[in-house]
This record gives structure tokens, C-alpha cells and sequence, in this order.
């Protein structure tokens, strides 16, 4: 209900076409109700045998085919402006679910599970069609069916009706035991769905590790036993289904054999006449239909409200890196970058750095060294703000960046990873992703810059190839090139290099350390380099230990000191 409500509040650029389709709905369900009546009128008329039968039954005839059609173009008419607004509501959603991920801290990805939340955006939202275009409108015909309906029968004969309201307890028992076994299982089956779409997108991902490791056999049980998991969720709904339809069909069968033995009893007593027995006995199946898919109508309305609360589950979440209400957008920085005693641990119990004090000057290019797992990349993600630490702060030109809009602070730093991640579409879009200003021009530049250029034209249509998802039909060192070539594009002021050239051989590495020197020179750098033969033209060392910075300076007053700088060089030479 609270769900229901939740999307009526939402969709209410679309409540116009709701309530004219409520007004239909109304119109097509009252008009329904003359059938029985009609027939009920027919027989007496027959049973009277007035002479007028044949002028009554045309009349009787021309309003019953008023109401046929009132019905038919009401539920037409219901039916449409519902799915206009369900699926146009569906849409908004989408559009919102998918907006609120992507504002959603890194540290949420990392708990949750991409086929989840892939779930979520595409299956899980046409829910709210299901309950806005089906459940809902079937809850309402079926209420007023239930009202109209009672109200005609005890309009026919009171006694019958009482009678036939014994069996009432008994279905309304039978619904609501169904009721509160339905949604729990429903929940149980949407999350053991969701696991199995995560499972299935995460294989598929790594299907070359898969088959690397032979793990084929392993993976495909994994897989079979959340199908049989989801299997089972699924049979111990429809448990709940199958035992209680027929059971509720056998107990509305013995309300019509009550009305047919009592019935007939009050015709023998000329209580009624036939024609009203007809009619009863028409309207009481009528009655006891909305009883009947009360039960299917809250299993549905159970599986529908259970996909949508995984919805509203994710639109409600709060993104641990928060935009401040009044965050001012931040123009393009000179490029000082100063960490003030900063401190920051992915879990609690987990110091990643402590009381940590760097202040990089515009221009500067900094190298970042230490051992695997020191923090490196964390601090390029704490400048980037895909996290906030838990005590001090990152000023980039003196400004706190928790004060600044997350998209001007990002517009102000471009980012080589490790781990390039290019987009299923030719490798010019690729190179001018998130530049829309650029020239052919521009993006030829940025390629020669990053020595890209050379492989792309001998590709098969150059720099309109497609390069697959991921960017899998380029070599490593080639994507590496064309991430390279995108943020020289970027021209953005603070340019953070993490491992930018791992994948690449000596000789492009050079070739290319060279175009990163040179575009480096006029903005501030930040280098996180395994190779320290990559740090030698930094301005600044910092070497990283421990949950801090150990020691920093130029490459030749570091190998002068001899300490843990000099040990890495041992180490690496
Ligand atoms: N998302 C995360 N959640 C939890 N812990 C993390 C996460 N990312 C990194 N860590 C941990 O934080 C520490 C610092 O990781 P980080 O990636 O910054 O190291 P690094 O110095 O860049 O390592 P490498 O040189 O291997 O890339 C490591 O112990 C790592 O296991």
C-alpha cells in the first residue's frame, strides 16, 4: 500500500491520465452490471407472459447493447491511459535509478553487485507498470464489483442474499492467510533472482579467467545451484497459489449451492419468482469473482511491490560523498593540491592512511612510490573524491573540495588508471568521451601526443573502428594509449597518472613518458609509478610507508639519503 501510494506521489506528471482512467474504469465496471439485470427482467417478463414481451425485449435488448458498449470502450479507453502512464512512469524511473547510481560513492559499488543493480534498472522497475497498469486497476473493478454487486443482490432479495454471505468468512480467511505468506516469498524469489543475474554478469565478465583456470565445471554448478535456489523460492510461491485458488473456487461453489436449494425453496414459497433467481445467481458469481482474484490480485500485487521496493531501496540509499547544498562549482585551478592532516581507512578497523600532510605547488609533478597496497591509488581516489576521509581534508587552490560540486571538481582533474576502461563504440568517440567541444583536430592531436595515432590509422577504419566491449580487440598498451590521448584531450589542470604506462613495452613507454613529460610540464601532476625509472624527472618523491609518508624529495637527494627510496631502487634495478 505504502508502495502504491509511494509511485501515485511520483507519477503525478501523469495523474491526469490516471484519474480520467479511474473515470473509465468506473463507467466500463457500472455498465457491466446490466447483463444480469437485463436477463433477470427478460425471464420475468417471459414468465408473466405480458404480450408486450417482443417491444420490452427490443428494448431491453438496445440498453443492454448501450451498456456492451460502454463497457467495452471504458475498459479500452482504462486500459490504455493506465500503460501510457504506467510505462511513461517506468521510463522516469529508469532515467532516475540509473541517475541515482551514478552519483552513488564507488564504495557502494564495491558492496553491491553489478547484475543486482543491472536487475534493478531493467527488470525490477517494470514493476511498478505491473502494479500501476494491472494491480490497481484490478483492485479498484474488483472493489466496485464487490460493493455494486452486494448491493444489487440484497436489492433482489434480502434473505438469499444473507445467505449468501456465509461463505464470505471463509474466502476472506482463505485470502488473507495466502496474503501474509505472498510477500515474503515473493522478496525471497526477487532476491535469489537478483543473485543469479549477478553470478551469470559476473562469469560472463570474466569468462577468460574462467576458462584460464578451468573452472568451467566449478562455475557452471555455482550457476545450476542458484538456478535450483531460484526454482524452489519461485515453487514455494506458487505453494501458496495452488493450494488456495481451488480452494476458494470449492468454497464459492457452495455459497451457488446454498442459493440454488434456498432459492428454489423461497420460488416453492412464491417468495421470488424465477426471474429473480436468475438474476441472483448471475450477480453471485459475479460477487464472489472479486473474492476469488482477491487472492491472485495480492500475490501479484506482493511480487510487483517486492520489485519495486528493491527500486525504491536503491532511490533511497545515501551516497556516503555527499554534495553539499550550497557546493560552489569550481572554476579551473591553478592546481595547488594540499592533503592536511588526513586520515582514511576503507573500514574501520583498517588504517589506510594516518595524519598524512602533502602540499603539491601548481605545476609540480609529484611521483608517488611504495610498496603494493601502501595507499597510492587512494589518494588519487580521495583528490578525485570518489571518497571522503575520515579526519582532515583535501584543498585543491586553498578550497576544501567537500565544498565544491562533485562534476567541477572532476572537470578540474583528468585520470589514467591502471585499469583502462574503454566504451563499446570506434575509438575516435572514445577518445573525445566526455569532451563534447572537441575537434577532429583536437582528437587527432591528443592521439599523436599519446603516440596513438600510428596504430589507429593502420587499423581497419581508422579512428571510426569499433573496438568491442571494453575496448577487447586492442592490445593492452594500445588502450592504455588511447586513455592517454583522452586526457591529454581533457586539458584539464591536475592530471593524476596511475600506473599510465604499466602496459606498455620499454620503447612506447618511452616515446610515450615523453609526451606525459612534456604535457605535464604545464599543469600539476600526480604520477603513482611502480617503475621508479618513471620518477626520475619528478619534481617531488613521496615515498609512502606504513599509514604515512616515510620520506620525500628529488630523485638525487633520495638516493643520497639512502633510505627506503634508495632500498626500492636496490630492489627494482
Ligand atoms: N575499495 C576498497 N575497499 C577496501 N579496501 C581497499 C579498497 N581499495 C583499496 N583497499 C585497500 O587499501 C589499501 C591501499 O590500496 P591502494 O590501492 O591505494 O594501494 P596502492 O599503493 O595503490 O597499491 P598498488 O601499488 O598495488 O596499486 C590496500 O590495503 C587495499 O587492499
Amino acid at each position: 500500500m505504502k508502495i502504491a501510494l509511494r509511485i501515485f506521489c511520483e507519477a503525478k506528471k501523469y495523474r491526469v491520465f490516471l484519474v480520467f482512467a479511474f473515470l473509465a474504469l468506473v463507467v466500463s465496471t457500472v455498465a457491466g452490471f446490466y447483463t444480469p439485470w437485463a436477463l433477470r427482467e427478460l425471464t420475468s417478463i417471459a414468465t408473466e407472459g405480458r404480450r408486450d414481451f417482443g417491444t420490452e425485449a427490443l428494448r431491453i435488448g438496445l440498453l443492454l447493447l448501450g451498456t456492451a458498449t460502454l463497457q467495452a470502450a471504458g475498459a479500452s479507453a482504462a486500459g490504455y491511459m493506465n500503460h501510457y502512464a504506467a510505462l511513461h512512469y517506468v521510463a522516469d524511473l529508469r532515467k532516475m535509478l540509473y541517475g541515482k547510481l551514478q552519483n552513488m560513492s564507488l564504495s557502494y559499488f564495491h558492496k553491491s553487485r553489478t547484475g543486482d543493480l543491472t536487475s534493478r534498472v531493467v527488470n525490477d522497475t517494470l514493476d511498478a507498470e505491473v502494479l500501476l497498469a494491472h494491480v490497481i486497476p484490478d483492485f479498484i473493478v474488483n472493489i466496485l464489483t464487490f460493493i455494486g454487486v452486494g448491493i444489487l443482490l440484497f436489492t433482489i432479495n434480502v434473505k438469499l442474499a444473507f445467505m449468501s454471505l456465509v461463505t464470505i468468512p471463509f474466502l476472506l480467511g482463505i485470502t488473507l492467510w495466502q496474503g501474509h505468506h505472498v510477500s515474503p516469498v515473493w522478496k525471497e524469489n526477487s532476491r535469489v533472482r537478483g543473485a543469479l543475474a549477478g553470478k551469470v554478469q559476473d562469469n560472463l565478465s570474466g569468462m577468460k579467467e574462467i576458462q584460464i583456470f578451468n573452472q568451467q565445471g566449478h562455475e557452471e554448478n555455482s550457476i545450476a545451484h542458484l538456478a535450483m535456489l531460484h526454482s524452489r523460492a519461485y515453487l514455494r510461491a506458487s505453494f501458496f497459489f495452488e493450494t488456495s485458488y481451488p480452494l476458494l473456487a470449492f468454497v464459492t461453489a457452495l455459497g451457488t449451492v446454498i442459493v440454488v436449494i434456498y432459492g428454489g425453496h423461497l420460488v416453492g414459497t412464491g417468495e421470488v419468482n424465477i426471474g429473480d433467481i436468475v438474476g441472483f445467481a448471475m450477480y453471485l458469481s459475479m460477487f464472489y469473482g472479486p473474492v476469488k482474484n482477491f487472492s491472485a490480485l495480492v500475490e501479484r500485487s506482493g511480487e510487483a511491490g517486492a520489485g519495486c521496493k528493491r527500486v525504491f531501496d536503491v532511490l533511497d540509499e545515501i551516497s556516503e560523498v555527499k554534495e553539499k547544498e550550497n557546493a560552489i562549482v569550481l572554476k579551473r585551478v591553478k592546481g595547488e593540491i594540499e592533503l592536511r592532516d588526513l586520515t582514511f581507512s576503507y573500514h574501520e578497523d583498517i588504517p589506510v592512511m594516518e595524519n598524512i600532510n602533502l602540499k603539491i605547488q601548481t605545476g609540480q609533478t609529484v611521483a608517488l612510490v611504495g610498496t603494493t597496497g601502501v595507499g597510492k591509488s587512494t589518494i588519487a581516489n580521495l583528490i578525485n573524491r570518489f571518497y571522503d576521509p575520515q579526519n582532515g581534508a583535501v584543498y585543491i587552490d586553498g578550497i576544501d573540495i567537500r565544498d565544491v560540486t562533485l562534476s567541477s571538481l572532476r572537470n578540474n582533474i583528468s585520470m589514467v588508471l591502471q585499469d583502462t576502461f574503454l566504451f563499446n563504440g570506434t575509438v575516435y568517440e572514445n577518445i573525445a568521451y566526455g569532451w563534447k567541444g572537441a575537434t577532429k583536430e583536437d582528437v587527432l592531436a591528443a592521439a599523436k601526443a599519446a603516440n596513438a595515432h600510428d596504430f589507429i590509422e593502420k587499423m581497419e577504419h581508422g579512428y571510426d573502428t569499433t573496438i568491442g566491449e571494453r575496448g577487447v580487440l586492442l592490445s593492452g598498451g594500445q588502450r592504455q594509449r588511447i586513455a592517454i590521448a583522452r586526457a591529454i584531450l581533457r586539458d584539464s589542470p591536475i592530471l593524476i597518472l596511475d600506473e599510465a604506462t604499466s602496459a606498455l613495452d620499454t620503447k612506447t613507454e618511452m616515446e610515450i613518458q615523453a609526451a606525459l613529460n612534456e604535457i605535464s610540464k604545464t599543469r600539476t601532476t600526480i604520477m603513482i609509478a611502480h617503475r621508479l625509472s618513471t620518477t626520475r624527472d619528478a619534481d617531488l618523491i613521496v615515498v609512502l610507508n606504513g599509514t604515512g609518508i616515510a620520506e620525500m624529495g628529488s630523485h638525487d637527494e633520495l638516493m643520497e639519503r639512502g633510505g627506503i627510496f634508495a632500498g626500492l631502487h636496490g630492489v627494482h634495478a
